[in-house]
């Protein structure tokens, strides 16, 4: 394993307000780190820090084994960043505003064309380089964003809610292109998108008030919602009281709750998954399914049994 971001003990005070306060992570090679959390809880400031555009109030980021305070430059150069909202200089063209870019980076003549056009091809924006920023779709000024962090190759990537804005197929092809990407570089995306924690993240760290909450895997971090494993299920043709004490009565069952106009929400004993076993007992009572499917977790009610662990939600 390749250490390529290591963040010890991090914080940044903004007068009275702790945004960030000692949040301390690592990410190797070939891993995409899901950086989640509720509005507000520290993550873009976190991002700013590791890129150098914020200074920390305290606490050590190094990339690449290099310091962000000592050695700014070599961390800039060994990492991509795309940050929030869409790209500046918004009256340029893709092509301008990318071929500045990797004039800033020091990439020059053949190297620069043969740098942006293979940017241009990976985020899908050939057909849009010589129309001004401005004029394009928001899916497109966030491609245009992501074309200039992979600009340099860097081995390092910082994305800040890299599918804000964008379409369902759009997304697809962000996520598609992230994966590519993932083998060899180490990334780290923020999201809200619970989707996407399954469909690109390796491990997640999850923080609130400015503290590391959790730090594992999508799986590990899906098992602490109190919806992990539970499964929707109506029957036609029996009565629902009758029905209710059946499902009650298994004993792979903890509880089961009515669910308007959709039959029962069973949840399962010790998070473990029963859709066969419920399915085959129904039938074996000869009552046909209507719906029978497991529940998919929310991000929102997973933050909040993190976060808020005292409110009845599972810890
Ligand atoms: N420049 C600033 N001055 C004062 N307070 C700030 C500044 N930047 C951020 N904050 C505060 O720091 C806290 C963390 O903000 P941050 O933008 O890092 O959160 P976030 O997790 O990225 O939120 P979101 O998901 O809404 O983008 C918030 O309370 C925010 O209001």
């Amino acid at each position: 394993m390749t250490l390529r971001i290591e963040i010890d003990d991090l914080a940044k005070y903004f007068g009275a307000i702790k945004a960030v306060d000692g949040v301390s992570f690592s990410v190797s090679k070939g891993e995409v780190l899901g950086f989640l959390g509720p509005n507000g809880a520290g993550k873009s400031t976190t991002m700013k820090m590791i890129t150098g555009f914020l200074t920390p109030t305290r606490g050590t980021v190094r990339v690449c084994g290099y310091d962000v305070l000592t050695d700014p430059i070599s961390v800039k150069a060994h990492l991509g960043y795309l940050p929030e909202g869409a790209p500046a200089y918004a009256d340029m063209t893709p092509d301008g505003f990318l071929k500045f870019i990797a004039e800033i980076r020091g990439i020059k003549g053949a190297d620069r064309r043969r740098a942006v056009d293979s940017a241009a091809e990976r985020a899908r924006i050939t057909n849009v380089m010589y129309q001004p920023i401005e004029t394009l779709s928001k899916g497109y000024k966030r491609r245009v964003g992501l074309a200039q962090s992979i600009l340099h190759n860097p081995p390092v990537l910082i994305l800040d809610e890299p599918t804000d804005g964008l379409d369902p197929n759009q997304k697809h092809e962000v996520r598609t292109l992230i994966n590519e990407m993932a083998e060899d570089k180490a990334i780290i995306i923020s999201t809200h998108i619970l989707e996407e924690v399954h469909a690109l993240c390796t491990r997640n760290v999850v923080i609130a008030n400015g503290k590391v909450k959790f730090d594992g895997t999508p799986q590990e971090l899906e098992s602490k919602s109190r919806y992990y494993n539970a499964v929707v299920v109506n029957v036609a043709n029996i009565e629902q009281n009758a029905f209710e004490t059946f499902l009650k009565s298994l004993p792979f069952v903890a509880q089961v709750e009515p669910v308007e106009g959709a039959g029962f929400r069973v949840y399962p004993k010790d998070g473990q998954q029963i859709t066969a076993e419920l399915s085959e007992k129904i039938r074996e009572n000869g009552w046909s399914i209507d719906a029978l499917h497991a529940e998919a977790g929310r991000l929102d009610e997973v933050f909040r049994s993190i976060t808020m662990p005292n409110t009845g939600a599972k810890n």
